[in-house]
């Protein structure tokens, strides 16, 4: 029976692998090798078992936004520096989460003067303890934050000491993208090859799961009962705003996120279809940051063109973050509903992050319990798999599946070859540096340059 079962979640997963997004088919082919046989012998009982929530993590007091600002720049996924440049990453992050922390602690003030973030994901980390405990499967769950507390690196020190043997790490982003999931996976990479406990802990990942039945009902769900709250339900447009990425992500790196979230929006209306309901919808991005260009349309030009259509009732629905956060409760509830407003939208509604909804956590619940025979069938039957799954050792290979860029990276090339001697280096590396920030401050009052066209510099605009 229970062999039945995962034989059908490979097929499944199979079936997804035809969607074309290289990343599964890395994942997806070794599971499915490996699937059969292993399932049975498996006892979870008496394995210690973990699950590793990743997320972003948001600043708690309104000190915290320039700190966390600067973890998040000096991300070399969020602001991807050419590799010549890669020493101007830190200076670089410095600056900017600098210049932008006035706006944003605006933002964060606006909110209560701090991110719910932290609250909200370790509430639904204690949902899906007790889910997974109701489902027979006792688990511990553990919160890893990105760019602020509880940080990944102090979740990897409560996993050690609890010597859990089988880990699935559950990134919270529905869809994955190389700047929010890829950014934490890269990290784990890093944490697990350094150390002798965690490489031998089994583990996998879920890299995605947008696709999963409970998601796309739960989010159906909460559409369908919000739109009931307008006078003519009929009539509203579903309008999903996804957060954004820069244009070159997708198109080359290789990010499968814009693809995940077309897929996404398609499997949430074909569920509302099926329930009779037939509304009109449409996908936009939101919160660009810098000139460059992100995924169009944009959220606010398709709100002033909506109003242009004579669009009259709109539902916003949050579609790549499954927690309130500030661009839910400052970006769309305020920003965004004052510009429809003003573009002519006479009724404007907003479905709430999916949170604790328990639905959605059973799910996650389900997800988790699908995944463990992978974690173990790794282990049992093929050395080089139990690495691979999500790859410690090669976590590069994962990346370079979807990352083409970074595989077509040439060799690192010296910088600034002035000298030979250590000494004539450092010193070369501080004229350098000297050299930067004059260019730095030099774009700052011209507002022209290499950085603005790159536009890494008006990001704190
Ligand atoms: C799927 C979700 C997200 C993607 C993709 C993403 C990419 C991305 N973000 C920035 C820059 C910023 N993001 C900020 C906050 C923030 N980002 C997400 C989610 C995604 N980001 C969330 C949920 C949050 C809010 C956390 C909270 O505290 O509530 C911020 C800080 C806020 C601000 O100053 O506006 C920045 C900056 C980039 C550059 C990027 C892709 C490259
Ligand atoms: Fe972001
Ligand atoms: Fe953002």
């Amino acid at each position: 029976m229970f062999q039945a079962h995962i034989k059908e979640k490979t097929m499944h997963r199979d079936v997804h692998l035809h969607t074309g997004i290289p990343m599964y088919e890395f994942l997806c082919c070794t599971l499915a090798k490996e699937s059969e046989g292993v399932v049975e012998s498996l006892n979870y009982k008496k394995e210690n078992v973990g699950v590793l929530l990743l997320n972003l993590g948001g600043p708690e007091t309104l000190e915290d936004v320039q700190p966390f600002l600067y973890n998040l720049f000096a991300d070399p996924d969020i602001i991807r520096l050419p590799r010549l440049l890669r020493f101007l990453q830190q200076p670089l992050a410095k600056f900017i989460s600098m210049m932008r922390a006035p706006k944003s602690m605006e933002g964060y003030a606006s909110i209560g003067g701090g991110s719910p973030l932290r609250r909200i994901t370790e509430e639904q980390a204690n949902a899906l303890r007790t889910a997974l405990e109701e489902k027979n499967m006792p688990a511990k769950v553990y919160v890893g934050m990105r760019y602020w507390h509880p940080f990944t690196e102090e979740a990897i020190r409560k996993i050690k000491k609890d010597r859990i043997s089988k880990l699935v790490v559950l990134p919270l982003y529905p869809q994955f993208s190389i700047s929010t999931s890829g950014s934490s996976l890269r990290l784990l990479e890093e944490i697990f090859r350094e150390d002798e406990y965690l490489v031998n802990m089994h583990h996998t990942v879920i890299p995605s799961w947008y696709q999963r039945e409970g998601y796309v009902k739960s989010m159906a769900t909460l559409i369908q009962s919000e739109l009931e709250t307008f006078q003519k339900p009929r009539e509203v447009m579903i309008f999903f705003s996804a957060h954004g990425v820069p244009r070159a992500y997708v198109e080359e790196a290789g990010d499968p996120y814009k693809d995940e979230m077309e897929h996404c929006v398609r499997l949430i209306m074909t569920e509302l279809r099926l329930r009779g309901i037939p509304n009109d919808h449409t996908l936009a991005y939101q919160s660009r940051v810098g000139p460059v260009e992100w995924l169009k349309p944009y959220t606010d030009d398709t709100i002033r063109e909506l109003g242009r259509r004579g669009v009259k009732n709109l539902l916003a629905v949050p579609i790549s973050f499954v927690s309130e956060h500030i661009e839910t409760l400052e970006e769309i509830d305020v920003e965004y509903r004052e510009l429809a407003l003003e573009s002519g939208i006479r009724n404007w509604g907003r479905v709430p992050a999916l949170g604790c909804e328990e639905t959605f956590i059973r799910d996650l619940a389900d997800a988790v319990i699908e995944a463990l025979p992978y974690v173990g069938a790794m282990a049992v039957s093929n050395l080089e798999a139990r690495q691979s799954l999500i790859p410690l050792g090669s976590v590069g290979e994962l990346l370079a599946t979807y990352d083409t860029q970074r595989r077509e990276l040439p060799p690192p090339v010296p910088v600034w070859e002035w000298g030979w001697t250590k000494s004539a280096e450092t010193w070369n590396g501080r004229a350098a540096m000297l050299a930067v920030l004059a260019l730095l401050l030099l774009e700052v009052s011209t507002g022209q340059g290499i950085l603005h066209q790159m536009g890494i510099l008006p990001l704190f605009h």
